[in-house]
């Protein structure tokens, strides 16, 4: 098309003036953008881009002279303004949709649509990754905007008049738990007696906690039915009631303080007379001992990854569930939900001394506190990465490992000198290993005949898991993952089993994993059994020095550096903003805080 009528920015002309406009293009015609159309009018160019036929055509289906005009600049400015952006995104439907350009010229381009391209693609896999990544900020937009809201408008809502209070099941630091019936049977669909918790402080934070774990992984932990603030407490401070379904009378601390454990266990979750098949022993006791760390491990990996450090993991907020013959956990008082940054100050902490692991704190306390929502939320899969924070539960779960298996780590007074000689030993077990088989206890035995069975597997993941050093701990994932809960441990291992070991183990310092392993191969290195002999393996060791300040030494010597560097700048910086905030930061999660 030779003629058009065309119009720029604030002028138009009528159809007599564009008889004589001549539109042009560029010898080039591969593109859009190469093909940037020319207007002139009466010699001299107007310079427009391809944007003007789309306003042109709009402009020629008005009818009358005026409208035309009108319609005309409208069209064209819009059309510009688009033209504007699409290229400023860099993304624009090519010519044969936009239909720019003469018919001839569109028929030599290409028919396309959605391209896919390598760096598309990458990118795409990059951000899916980023967002999905433990705590998890797509699912935690669709938990916090979408499932949140949708939840309120339908769960039934209580008031303290609704309950009838009961038995004093326990009081602690932050308030009094109660066992409780309805007053009125038909506000929940499912009878039965519920617990409430009437807490004086952390309660909003428990409230949230509780009703982020419904949500997310309602199988962890116990059944929450509602959280509300009793404004007309007769102690004149604001009160939380917090209400679950009663899960039953039995916590872990219960269990292992009768002289029958892990027997009154086996029967709780097999049944009655179900676990006969095995002699009481060792071997037994193993087993019992291996479905309930199975089982809290699982409760604990699903609250991690989610978000949730629960960071007062003990025998005594681990409950038995009657209903389904599982252990789930309880009490989220001084839980940190990573995600949003709730309940985390990082130079705060609130745990019990006897189960704490030794760095005390779950962040770095370089880390800033908790940043506004939405920045939490964006930044939540580098501050987890970087300080792994679900490790401190993984040691409380180490040290419960520990007294499962040792009967004289079951006390108060047992378990406080344990971590005291842990600690003087420099949190090396192999140390305290040493020290206490010295001392030729009956419980000491026991123990270490349990950790020992199956080639050690018992033993290597109670290393694992009570690392000093919290990154070196193995993860609830891994653990789950780990030989011990595999029937036949180290002997049955599949091959992905046998390389994700060892990529666990290329982790742990100075290849103190290999050396055990090699150290086993050694132990069946006979004829029938296969395996090296000691002799075979000081040849395999001596073959491969290791060499202090490697490539390897040396990139995680930097690694740790950028790490280090990204924590500082994200702190500056999310100290700045915080400051632009000023003093009066809104508690946006906290809908029972004033
Ligand atoms: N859902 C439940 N079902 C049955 N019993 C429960 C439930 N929740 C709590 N309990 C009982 O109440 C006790 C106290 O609960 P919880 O640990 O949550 O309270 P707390 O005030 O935080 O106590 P502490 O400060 O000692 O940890 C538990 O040890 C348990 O016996």
């Amino acid at each position: 098309m030779d003629t058009a009528m065309a119009c720029t920015s604030g002028r138009a002309f009528s159809l007599l003036d564009v008889a004589a406009v001549r539109l042009g293009s560029l010898p080039t015609r591969r593109s859009c953008a190469e093909q940037k159309l020319v207007v002139k009018w009466k010699g001299e160019v107007l310079g427009l881009g391809p944007g003007l036929r789309l306003g042109l055509r709009l402009g020629v289906s008005t009818r009358g002279r005026r409208g035309k005009k009108a319609v005309c600049r409208a069209s064209f400015e819009l059309v510009e303004h688009l033209h504007g952006l699409v290229l400023g995104v860099g993304v624009g439907l090519p010519c044969t949709v936009m239909e720019c350009g003469d018919v001839v010229y569109r028929s030599t381009l290409p028919r396309q649509g959605f391209q896919i391209t390598t760096p598309g693609v990458a990118l795409t896999v990059l951000i899916v990754t980023y967002l999905w990544a433990t705590p998890g900020v797509a699912p935690g937009f669709w938990d916090m905007f979408v499932l949140a809201p949708l939840e309120n408008l339908f769960r039934p809502m209580f008031k303290k008049e609704d309950l009838n209070l009961g038995k004093k099941l326990g009081e602690g630091a932050f308030g009094t738990v109660y066992k409780a019936s309805l007053v009125n049977k038909q506000l929940l669909k499912k009878d039965g007696p519920l617990v409430v918790k009437k807490a004086n402080e952390y309660g909003a934070v428990e409230a949230w906690m509780n009703e982020r774990v419904r949500r997310a992984c309602r199988k962890s932990c116990a059944d929450f039915i509602h959280g509300f603030l009793d404004e007309t407490s007769s102690n004149g401070k604001d009160e939380f009631w917090l209400l679950w379904r009663y899960e039953g009378s039995s916590t872990l601390a219960d269990l292992m303080g009768s002289r029958d454990f892990p027997y009154n266990v086996e029967e709780l979750l097999l049944g009655p007379g179900k676990g006969g098949d095995l002699p009481r022993g060792p071997e037994r006791q193993n087993r019992i001992i291996r479905i309930t760390m199975r089982q809290i491990l699982s409760a604990l990996a699903q609250l991690h990854s989610t978000g949730i450090v629960h960071r007062d993991i003990k025998p005594q907020n681990i409950i038995y569930s009657e209903e389904t013959k599982s252990f789930k956990i309880i009490d989220l008082g001084a839980a940190a939900d990573l995600r949003v940054g709730i309940n985390y100050i990082p130079k705060e902490f609130l745990l019990d001394p006897r189960y704490s692991a030794p760095e005390q704190y779950i962040m770095s306390t370089q880390t800033p506190s908790a940043p506004p929502a939405i920045i939490a939320a964006a930044l939540s899969p580098v501050l987890w990465q970087m300080n792994l924070p679900d490790r401190f539960d993984i040691y409380s779960l180490g040290l419960i490992y520990l007294q499962m298996a040792f009967p004289n780590l079951r006390s108060d007074s047992g378990l406080i000198s344990f971590n005291r000689q842990l600690k003087r030993r420099d949190y090396d077990m192999v140390e305290w290993r040493k020290l206490v088989e010295a001392k030729q206890s009956q419980d000491i035995k026991q123990g270490f005949e349990i950790l020992d069975m199956d080639s050690g597997v018992g033993w290597e993941l109670v290393q694992d898991m009570l690392r000093f050093k919290g990154r070196k701990r193995i993860s609830a994932n891994a653990a789950l993952a780990h030989p011990y809960f595999s029937r036949e441990g180290l002997l049955g291992l599949s091959i992905m089993q046998r390389l994700r070991m060892n990529v666990l183990r290329g982790a742990q310092p100075d290849n103190e994993g290999v050396d055990w392993v090699t150290s086993l191969m050694a132990k069946s290195g006979t004829d029938s059994v296969g395996g090296f002999t000691e002799a075979q393996l000081q040849s395999m060791r001596e073959k491969e020095p290791k060499v202090k300040g490697s490539v390897r030494r040396n990139a995680m010597a930097q690694a740790l550096r950028i790490q280090r560097k990204a924590a500082r700048t994200i702190a500056a910086t999310v100290d700045e903003i915080q400051k632009g905030e000023g003093a009066k930061r809104v508690n946006w999660w906290n809908r029972w805080q004033n």
